[in-house]
């Protein structure tokens, strides 16, 4: 069959495939006119099921199907697609779909397979006749590639593991009457559950096959997304290295540090080596890298960097305190903020947002008031101290209180509240 005839079957068996039943997500999303809408993110965190809930939620709202168009560029039979293919693929898309209000939606997924992509996706957006909404791997249609390839023309939207309100619509839990004791039982149950096992869709959704779907993604992440993507030769050092900063997760990790430790070993490693390795974990959405506020970007190479997971189901398990930060930290990237921790001599808070009035907040597992480590409280009291008057706040597992220490409101949220503010 001629590629034009394999682009129209691709087509016709889209417009009669059954779609899933997809959970609906707390991520908004725009159909912008001249621009294409990029869903970069984790690997296996919902990209594919995002598009399918916007094909159906459109429909709801009167979208015919056949206005609607979903091509996975993964497909084998489309992999002889060549860049010179586009005036083809052109008049196979105006042949198949009808306009609805003008308009072609189209959702081009895995498109990292289609060569020069981001050309096909500037020209379509120049007709003005499409919307253009895409996503690819994560290592390969990061945010940084979006931005060269599609040069401004796209708005991204980040799609992480579910939120625990996701979740929590995913156990089929209310969000109403929590402080009702038996359901705040059950709350806290999920809360556990959240916290120790991550919410990777898949992973929550058949939680009899958790340990071997994280086995899987974490191999196609570390092998395909890294290791293959950006050509590392020396794979059995990269493992290696991995495996440290992966025991290291809920603590920091050291450029500095991590080289001596190699040289002692008689292995060496340039820091710059290590530091982009550790980027690439952190571009493939395996890593979450917080770096120590008040530095420079180039003096923050320097500086030992906190490392989490992105989702916990990856997490070796520790205590249950850090897998706690880990998920505050993913809220916080998923409510788009920017932050940083503080470090002033001993004192350290977790997480400090960089927004107007600062917030700096503390983790803890702490079980009473009296449990808190007055650490924590001294830490928030110098950060507002020294950085200025800010929102102080402690999340704790369960505990809910606002004290005034040193003249400072100290606000004591649960985390299961916190995560359901956003
Ligand atoms: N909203 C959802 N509702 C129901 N199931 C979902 C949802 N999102 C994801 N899943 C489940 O998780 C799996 C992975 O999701 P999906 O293929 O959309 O991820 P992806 O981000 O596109 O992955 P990749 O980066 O590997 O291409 C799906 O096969 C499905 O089982």
């Amino acid at each position: 069959m001629s590629i034009e005839g394999v682009l129209r079957e691709v087509i016709e068996e889209w417009f009669v495939f059954n779609l899933p039943r997809v959970i609906p997500r707390d991520i908004s999303y725009l159909l912008p006119e001249g621009s294409a809408l990029a869903l970069v993110g984790p690997r296996r965190a919902g990209k594919t099921y995002f598009m399918y809930w916007i094909a159906q939620d459109l429909m709801s709202k009167g979208w015919p199907r056949s206005s609607i168009i979903y091509i996975n560029f993964e497909d084998v039979r489309l992999s002889v697609l060549k860049p010179t293919d586009f005036s083809m693929f052109l008049k196979v898309i105006n042949e198949e779909a009808r306009e609805y209000n003008g308009k072609i939606l189209l959702m081009l997924d895995e498109v990292q397979n289609l060569p020069e992509w981001g050309r096909w996706v500037r020209t379509l957006l120049d007709k003005g006749r499409y919307f253009v909404i895409l996503s690819g791997s994560s290592s390969r249609v990061r945010a940084s590639d979006v931005a060269t390839e599609l040069r401004g023309r796209y708005i991204d939207r980040l799609v992480l593991p579910f939120s625990f309100r996701e979740f929590l619509r995913v156990r089929g839990f209310e969000q109403g009457f929590l402080e009702v004791p038996e359901r705040h039982g059950k709350l806290l149950n999920h809360l556990r559950d959240y916290v120790l096992n991550g919410s990777l869709p898949e992973v929550v959704l058949r939680p009899e096959m958790a340990s071997d779907l994280v086995r899987t993604y974490r191999q196609t992440i570390i092998y395909r997304d890294i290791i293959e993507r950006y050509r590392i030769r020396d794979a059995a050092f990269f493992e290696t290295f991995l495996e440290i900063v992966e025991n290291s997760f809920g603590g920091y990790v050291s450029v500095t540090k991590l080289s001596n430790y190699f040289k002692s070993l008689g292995i060496s490693k340039s820091k710059k080596t290590l530091s982009n390795y550790l980027k690439y974990l952190e571009e493939s959405y395996y890593v979450v890298l917080i770096r120590r506020f008040g530095f420079s970007s180039r003096e923050v190479i320097q500086q030992p960097r906190k490392v989490y997971p992105i989702d916990t189901a990856y997490f070796r398990r520790k205590s249950i305190e850090p897998m706690m930060e880990s998920v505050v930290a993913v809220e916080l990237m998923r409510r788009g903020l920017s932050y940083n921790y503080l470090r002033i001599n001993d004192y350290e808070v977790d997480f400090v947002i960089n927004q107007e009035p600062r917030e700096y907040i503390q983790v803890t597992y702490a079980s009473a008031m009296d449990e808190i480590d007055r650490r924590e409280f001294k830490a928030l009291i110098r950060a507002n101290e020294v950085l200025g008057r800010g929102v102080a706040r402690v999340i704790s597992w369960d505990l809910e209180d606002e004290i005034e220490i040193e003249g400072i409101k100290v606000k004591v949220t649960p985390l299961w509240r916190w995560l359901l503010m956003g």
